[in-house]
């Protein structure tokens, strides 16, 4: 069976916004939009993995919420989960303290005025799919 890799990606929300960052590394990456996070290490589950992340990558603390429902394919082994999350009451405001160099608060409006990264487009798709119905009370 082939090794499967979770990646862990945030839809932070905060005043009505979603966060982008833009990758500053690998080459081939850099430039690119993307949810921040990153790879869930054995044993840990995903919603750590998420807390870690966003604490290493932007010095913020959160809370992660809910999974949004699906799963995308990145490079192998790599796969893509998204889970929403929000600031913790007295966190920092987020910054791009490593992997980006830049970040967006979009507004619904906004969400496709940034580049994101190819693969990342479906899950993005997916997040604002489950915004909308929740903005809906559905
Ligand atoms: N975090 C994140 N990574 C993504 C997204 N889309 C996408 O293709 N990737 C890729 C980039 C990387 O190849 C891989 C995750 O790498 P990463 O650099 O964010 O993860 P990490 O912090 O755990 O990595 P590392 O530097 O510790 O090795 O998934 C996304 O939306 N968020």
């Amino acid at each position: 069976m082939t090794e499967r890799i979770v990646v862990v990606g945030a839809a932070l929300f905060d005043g009505g916004r979603l966060l982008a960052a833009r990758r500053s590394a690998p080459p081939d990456l850099a430039g690119r939009w993307e949810l921040p996070g990153g790879k869930v290490e054995p044993g840990e589950r995903p919603e750590g993995a998420l807390v870690r992340e966003l604490r290493e990558e932007l010095g913020v603390d959160t809370e992660p919420l809910a999974p949004v429902p699906g799963e995308w394919a990145l490079r192998p082994p790599y796969v893509l989960h998204v889970w929403t999350a929000r600031l913790r009451p007295g966190s920092a405001a987020p910054a791009p303290l490593q992997d980006h160099d830049a970040l967006r608060w979009l507004t619904p409006a906004e969400v496709w005025d940034v580049d994101w990264l190819d693969q990342d487009v479906p899950a993005v798709r997916a997040t604002l799919a489950q915004w909308a119905a929740e903005a809906h009370g559905s």
